[in-house]
């Protein structure tokens, strides 16, 4: 049989930050070193809002071939007609004014997570996107690691029996240099930024409570959790640097999902896994422990009650080649491919959904942002 050629998405990468840096370098591994050879990625062009020497600097940095345009503002990487698709790697704050700019000309997105301030932006870029038919995704990476996709079908074939509740932290243990680590303008806690625990960590917590006892219900007729959550804020900014959350899903029994997040505990404190998993997956036979951060899981083991099968059996799913964004960029070369305009891995509708938890988790702790990302106007100048 002759092998067809692989579809290639263009790239054009929107800001010139630490991330950006990562998935752009990502985009350029082989993909047949992950076995995939259906797709490829190429990278066209590079933003930056500072300069056009940082874009220069940028693709030069992350080894992009020679070819690619270097420009020194986003207006001018929309208008590009090279461009496939745009990666929108800019801080939370921004995400909303970025990727509309985007969608507005004509391009589909790939917009980091936490996918917008409040949910009423968020629904706004979809609405765009599906006006303009285009695709729009928001990137949580994780959900497209082969150990997530692995993990949610088997839990869909019942391995653990009757789904009863999912526990999931992601706290990086600052500890005592907290201050050190994070001054008051760093975008992990800058309200300006949209910064904090929950929009930038909390959203991996709740994906892996959501990837279960969310995603997995019927689509169409997917039952939203009550909320009951718990903030406490870092004092120099404000901005949450603990958050506690408590979902139960409406099913018959309801489950519950625990999802936490902070900035002083640690999930690992010792970095050598003696605290355990960070996620547990728990059915009416069993239960999944996930180890690693719960941004870039690693390792699984499967534990079952007596009776229900020979345990534990650990796992490991390294890494190939790359830190593991370049799953979400095949993701969405398939979808561009295949003319889908959201992935069935995080569709439209449960990013909203994550959105609206979110900010029910700040209505119940008092976190507000300035009024200026919060604001759904565009487009508003400075961004
Ligand atoms: N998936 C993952 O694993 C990770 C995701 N993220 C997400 O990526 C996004 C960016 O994070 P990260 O790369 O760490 O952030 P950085 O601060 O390293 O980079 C952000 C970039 O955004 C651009 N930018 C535009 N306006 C501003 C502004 N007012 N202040 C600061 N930067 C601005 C800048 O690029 P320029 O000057 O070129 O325009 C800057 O370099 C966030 O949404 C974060 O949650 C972050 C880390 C890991
Ligand atoms: O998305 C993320 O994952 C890794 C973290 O270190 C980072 O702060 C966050 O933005």
């Amino acid at each position: 049989m002759a092998e067809s050629k692989p579809y290639t998405v263009r790239w054009g990468i929107l800001a010139t930050g630490g991330i950006a840096k990562t998935f752009t370098k990502d985009l350029l591994v082989d993909p047949s070193t992950r076995d995939v050879l259906d797709v490829r990625h190429t990278v066209v062009a590079a933003a930056s809002s500072t300069s056009k020497d940082r874009a220069e600097a940028f693709l030069k940095e992350c080894n992009v071939p020679s070819g690619a345009t270097a420009y020194g503002s986003y207006a001018e990487l929309v208008a590009d007609p090279s461009v496939d698709i745009i990666y929108v790697a800019t801080p939370h704050s921004h995400h909303y004014q970025n990727t509309m700019l985007c969608l507005k000309a004509g391009k589909n997105v790939l917009c980091e997570k936490a996918f917008t301030v409040n949910a009423a932006q968020a629904k706004l870029l979809v609405e765009e996107a599906k006006k303009r038919r285009l695709f729009l995704m928001e990137a949580v990476w994780t959900r497209y690691f082969p150990i997530s996709v692995e993990l949610r079908e088997m839990v869909k074939q019942g391995k653990i029996g009757t789904l009863q509740r999912v526990f999931a932290d992601l706290s990086i243990g600052e500890g005592e240099k907290i201050a050190e680590s994070f001054k008051p303008e760093n975008r992990m806690v800058n309200l300006d930024l949209a910064g904090g625990a929950l929009l930038d960590l909390g959203i991996y917590s709740i994906t892996w409570v959501f990837q279960f006892l969310y995603h997995l219900q019927p689509a169409g007729s997917r039952r939203l959790p009550s909320v009951a959550s718990s903030i406490t804020k870092y004092p120099v900014t404000g901005a949450d640097e603990m958050t506690s959350m408590i979902f139960t899903f409406p099913s018959d029994p309801p489950t519950h999902g625990i999802a936490t997040t902070a900035l002083r505990p640690a999930h690992d404190p010792d970095k050598r896994g003696t605290a355990g998993p960070a996620i547990r997956i728990q059915g009416t036979r069993g239960e999944i422990q996930v180890f690693g951060p719960a941004y870039r899981p690693t390792k699984y083991r499967l534990v079952f009650f007596p009776g229900h099968g020979e345990s534990p059996v650990d796992v490991e799913k390294p890494i190939p080649g790359g830190h593991g964004m370049m799953w979400e960029a095949d993701e969405c070369a398939r979808c561009l491919r295949d003319g889908k305009l959201e992935s069935e891995g995080l569709g439209w509708e449960e990013s909203v959904v994550i959105m609206e938890v979110m900010d029910e988790v700040r209505r119940q702790g008092g976190l507000v942002y300035p009024e200026r990302i919060e604001s759904t106007e565009y487009p508003l100048e400075g961004f």
